[in-house]
């Protein structure tokens, strides 16, 4: 996917399709549970980074957020936080457990893809992946039916990790990416998944690949249900280019903890973190 950003329709994927139905079927029912129950999982701070139910985005676009989403961390094993795996469901914790798994599996598929397309040896990507984190977030952007120009699902941003695969639950549109100044809606078909690059293998691939600017705006009638799954990455604790793709560097290599706080901030102050890292 030279110079792609996203992959809007990844067909023929080999991910098991009773593990995508059981876990779109417990990401509904963890929805449709009453808010008292969904709070019981309510964000908790740690570390590495947030986990749990609430809103996520604090999207200071002037319009409200109209998102619940879970985030949990799934690998490697130590990362997760079992008390914010709802118990409530009986079926909800072994489908999330599977379908990491199915993700885990996709994720070494592309990234083999990618090293015969990047023209360097599939070990030098797959070890910047080694032990490092996956989280899968959880999404339901309820409808609304009036003033919907003053609420946002998701505000335009680009993803921070390396990763991103998006399975949508129902077929309610809303997701839109951003090319040259404008939006366009992502409308993938039933069954495939989108695969969008994150800004830090936007930077380990010098720039080869993109991060692109994304959003989700909330339907009128109907809910949006999505699930989205992050794959971290650096090389050897650096947020850098990979040494074979970087003759010219042409972004800074910076430790991955000082990245994290630069993303952060970024965040807040609504810029482009890839940017500020630009030669
Ligand atoms: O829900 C979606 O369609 C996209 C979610 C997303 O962009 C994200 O979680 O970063
Ligand atoms: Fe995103």
């Amino acid at each position: 996917m030279p110079g792609l950003g996203f992959l809007p329709e990844l067909r023929n994927h080999g991910v098991d399709e009773t593990v995508v139905e059981r876990v779109k079927d417990s990401t509904r029912e963890f929805f449709r549970l009453p808010l008292e129950k969904k709070k019981a999982v309510g964000i908790v701070k740690a570390e590495d980074g947030f986990q749990g139910f609430g809103h996520h985005f604090n999207t200071s676009t002037g319009k409200l957020d109209w998102a619940e989403s879970l985030l949990l961390g799934t690998q490697p094993i130590g990362h997760r936080n079992m008390d914010l795996w709802p118990t409530e469901l009986p079926t909800f914790r072994d489908a999330v457990e599977k379908y990491s798994l199915e993700m885990t599996k996709l994720k070494s598929l592309l990234m083999a893809s990618m090293a015969i397309d990047l023209g360097i040896k599939p070990e030098t990507l797959l070890e910047t992946v080694q032990g490092k984190i996956q989280n899968i977030v959880f999404h339901h952007y309820p409808p609304c039916r009036h003033n919907a120009d003053k609420v946002i699902g998701i505000p335009p941003h680009t993803d921070g990790l390396f990763l991103t695969i998006v399975l949508e639950v129902d077929a309610t549109p809303g997701l839109q990416v951003s090319n040259d100044g404008r939006w366009f809606p992502v409308r993938p078909l039933p069954g495939s998944l989108t695969v969008f690059v994150g800004d830090i293998l936007e930077v380990l691939t010098n720039g080869r690949y993109k991060s692109v600017e994304h959003r989700v705006l909330v339907d009128a009638e109907r809910d949006r249900t999505t699930i989205a799954t992050f794959q971290d990455a650096c090389v050897a604790g650096m947020v850098k280019p990979l040494p074979e793709l970087a003759e010219v560097a042409r972004y800074i290599s910076i430790e991955k903890h000082d990245y994290v706080h630069r993303q952060f901030q970024a965040l807040t102050e609504r810029a482009n973190i890839v940017d500020s890292l630009k030669i």
